[in-house]
């Protein structure tokens, strides 16, 4: 017996009056309970056409990310629809399993449903479907983005194509305009090919009476706080031909007005620490790195740090299932009396196998809804929530990791709502910088977050945000501020603002923090 089956919350089949067989809880189940990992078996929908759809297995099969047929396992075909669904779904390409997770807790005896999408080819016992859109319009509100089930998959009954970037090569680049998101440039690329178009930022420089001091300056920085990345793009020391001949080393930021304190242990006193204008950013050309290097050495970077990468097609799907994700986690959160406002970090995209093993980040997705209405407390923000989640879960991990491997599979050394499945395929170690908590890694949003969650995402080096409705009055990445664009932060992340938000159904008033 597999470790994930020895945790399976307890749950039994019975029939379901109207729906045929359906699976119940034994007794009170958490929020968040791995409830079933179904493998699958796999067939091509050539297969399905030809076999699968004449038989009863018509009724079972989902429609897996890669556009194959899918029929799940163990209890995963067992759950019944239902329009207000205690349990969701997540398809593990790794794998070839589905996961099923309470969305809710779940009372004894309760029958655990899942949503397979808007449209049924049976007569639906549970509640009404919402009245079909306009075809071609986004009135759900969300994009579009709700019509479409679970985590790239969807109940072949629908008989809605869920990708729309589902033909062609995975590895073709997209292009920007065809990229279901906006980013937000962060900084103006202005040209600045003369001195006067220079941007400057302020430093504080001191001149070196013998350049033999220069090793002692340097070595001194390095063990002060002064050493900063802010000015990665400068060099360090500035050595001007003679005359005057002169060796300056560049001390550190001018954020105030106080110089740096005195240099020790130099055998010639330094002169005074002065304040000098540089540029601001490295030089793009050739021509711009000259003209910055006569106000301070700097660093000529074609690529600029933080150009948005390109997007090939895979990529570009696996954003749409997470978009998709976070949607669903918002309005079943909706349906549970909570504010629709949702967060999801998925496993990282990779473009091979290769890339895959070799990344040591995070082994599992999370998601998150907004728990401030159910727990009274004002901070229990989605944002904030799913950093938590994944805080406790690296954390969990490395202590984990110093068990033995038995005393990893009790239970009782888990975190709730963590599989046991998880914790096994944690990363082994805290390698490089897996002490920031979202380094490498995406999180999609429906709602821009607000600045405290800007804050905490900025903290935990995130890699890029993206959110569905803009917050023009509180968000903090592009509305009432935009941190990663701050002078002085210590980490910049990338922006996407989904396409399609309907702004008027956004659920949350403009003065809602996200
Ligand atoms: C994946 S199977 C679920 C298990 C099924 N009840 C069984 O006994 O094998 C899907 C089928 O269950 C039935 N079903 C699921 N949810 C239902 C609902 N809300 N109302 C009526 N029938 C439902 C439909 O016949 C549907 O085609």
């Amino acid at each position: 017996m597999s470790s994930a089956s020895r945790h399976k919350a307890p749950s039994h089949v019975r029939y379901s009056e109207g729906k045929g067989r359906g699976v119940f809880a034994e007794r009170q189940i958490d929020a968040q309970t791995v409830l079933e990992i179904s493998p699958v078996l796999l067939f091509t929908k050539d297969e399905y056409n030809a076999y699968g759809k004449h038989t009863v297995l018509d009724q079972y099969p989902l429609k897996w990310p890669d556009g194959r047929m899918a029929l799940a396992q163990g209890l995963g075909s067992l759950f019944n629809h239902s329009d207000h669904p205690n349990v969701s779904y997540t398809a593990d390409i790794e794998t070839d399993s589905i996961r099923y997770t309470t969305t809710r807790a779940v009372a004894p005896d309760e029958e655990l449903c899942i949503f397979y999408g808007h449209e049924q080819r049976f007569e639906n016992t549970d509640g009404t479907p919402p009245a079909p859109s306009e075809p071609g319009t986004n009135e759900d509100g969300w994009g579009g983005l709700s019509e479409i089930e679970a985590e790239g998959m969807v109940n072949e009954g629908s008989g809605k194509d869920i990708f729309t970037f589902a033909d062609g090569d995975p590895c073709d680049v997209i292009d920007e305009e065809d990229l279901p998101f906006e980013r937000l440039k962060l900084f103006e690329d202005p040209e600045e090919e003369t001195v006067d178009q220079v941007q400057t930022t302020k430093v504080w420089v001191v001149d070196l009476p013998d350049p033999r001091q220069t090793n002692a300056v340097l070595k001194w920085l390095k063990q002060t706080s002064f050493d900063t990345p802010l000015h990665s793009h400068l060099k360090r020391v500035r050595k001007l031909p003679s005359p005057p001949n002169t060796t300056s080393v560049l001390l550190s930021p001018h954020h105030d007005t106080q110089p740096p304190p005195p240099i020790p242990v130099l055998e010639s006193p330094l002169s005074e620490p002065y304040v000098l204008d540089v540029p601001k950013t490295a030089a793009l050309t050739l021509s711009s790195c000259k003209v910055k290097s006569s106000l301070w050495p700097t660093v000529y970077a074609p690529r600029r740090k933080g150009e948005p990468e390109l997007w090939e097609r895979g990529k570009v799907r696996w954003a749409c299932d997470a978009m998709r994700r976070v949607v669903r986690a918002a309005r079943e959160a909706e349906d549970n009396g909570e504010l629709p406002i949702a967060a999801y970090v998925p496993i990282p995209y990779f473009a091979s196998e290769d890339e895959s093993t070799a990344d040591d980040g995070l082994r599992r997705d999370f998601v998150a809804s907004d728990t401030r209405k159910s727990l009274a407390h004002p901070l229990k923000h989605s944002v904030i929530n799913v950093v938590r989640a994944i805080a406790d879960h690296r954390a969990s991990s490395s202590s984990e990791t110093s068990d033995t491997r038995g005393e990893l599979q009790k239970e009782s050394t888990l975190t709730p709502g963590l599989a046991p499945t998880d914790a096994l395929t944690a990363a082994p170690s805290r390698s490089n910088g897996m002490h920031y908590l979202l380094t490498s890694l995406t999180l999609f949003t429906t709602h821009e977050p607000c600045i405290m969650c800007s804050m905490a995402l900025l903290h935990s080096r995130v890699k890029e945000v993206m959110y569905l409705y803009p917050m023009e009055r509180t968000g903090g990445c592009g509305g009432a501020a935009c941190l990663p664009r701050l002078e002085g932060v210590n980490h910049r992340f990338g922006i996407g603002v989904w396409k399609g938000g309907n702004k008027a159904k956004k659920g949350v008033g403009e003065e809602v923090d996200a």
